[in-house]
């Protein structure tokens, strides 16, 4: 793969996240090649997007804000490092890395809402992200064990928590995650229905 390879951004990683950041980083890599393997995709790429999806987000706000502004991204990014983290890694890599491979770039852009017409490869990270075994919600041990059964389906379970966890706090809901979920929702009757 084109860019910066993985040995390099694990130097970085461990030269400029904090403790508590790089266990979990290093945690999603692992659950994200587990998942590669299990699902076909490529666990090279995997451990690419799983070490840049939470890169930068340590960031001041300041610092935020002026990459909201400076990349065009919607203003319901400022002040919001959990919707802006992922879009902003996604950007460095291109720019700053060398990553080429946009298959790579959605997967640390999409991590944490999810869109419509996931690959395979955004939908691991996405998982990876939620499930790895430091992770401790209430549901956690039935999502692990969905995420190994039925990629679609641990993803709209994820998608759902997801909503319903912003809404119950009464954030701003990113639509790309309810849309996600709504093409899910079809995705799941389609292959059915083909299966039938
Ligand atoms: N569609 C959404 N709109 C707003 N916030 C969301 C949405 N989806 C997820 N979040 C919130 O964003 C936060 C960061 O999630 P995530 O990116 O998974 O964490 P991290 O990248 O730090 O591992 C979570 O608290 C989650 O509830």
């Amino acid at each position: 793969m084109q860019g910066t390879d993985n040995t390099t951004i694990k130097k970085m990683i461990d030269e400029q996240l904090s403790e508590k950041r790089r266990i979990h980083t290093y945690a999603v890599a692992e659950e994200a090649k587990a998942l590669a393997n299990r699902y076909g995709a490529d666990p090279e790429k995997a451990e690419t997007a799983a070490l840049f999806h939470d890169f930068f987000r340590g960031i001041s706000e300041q610092e935020l804000n002026d990459y909201v502004l400076q990349l065009g991204f919607k203003t319901e990014l400022l002040n919001n490092n959990n919707l802006a983290h992922g879009k902003i890694a996604a950007y460095m890599m291109k720019e700053k890395y060398h990553i080429t491979d946009e298959d790579v770039i959605n997967a640390v852009s999409y991590h944490t809402t999810g869109r419509p017409h996931m690959s395979n490869l955004e939908k691991i990270i996405f998982l990876a992200d939620a499930i790895e075994p430091n992770r401790k919600y209430p549901g956690v041990e039935e999502l692990r064990k969905l995420a190994y059964q039925d990629l679609d389906r641990a993803c709209m379970l994820s998608l759902e928590r997801s909503i319903d966890y912003v809404r119950s706090r009464g954030c701003y809901l990113d639509e790309d995650t309810v849309l996600a979920k709504d093409y899910l929702i079809e995705e799941i009757k389609r292959k059915e229905y083909e299966n039938e």
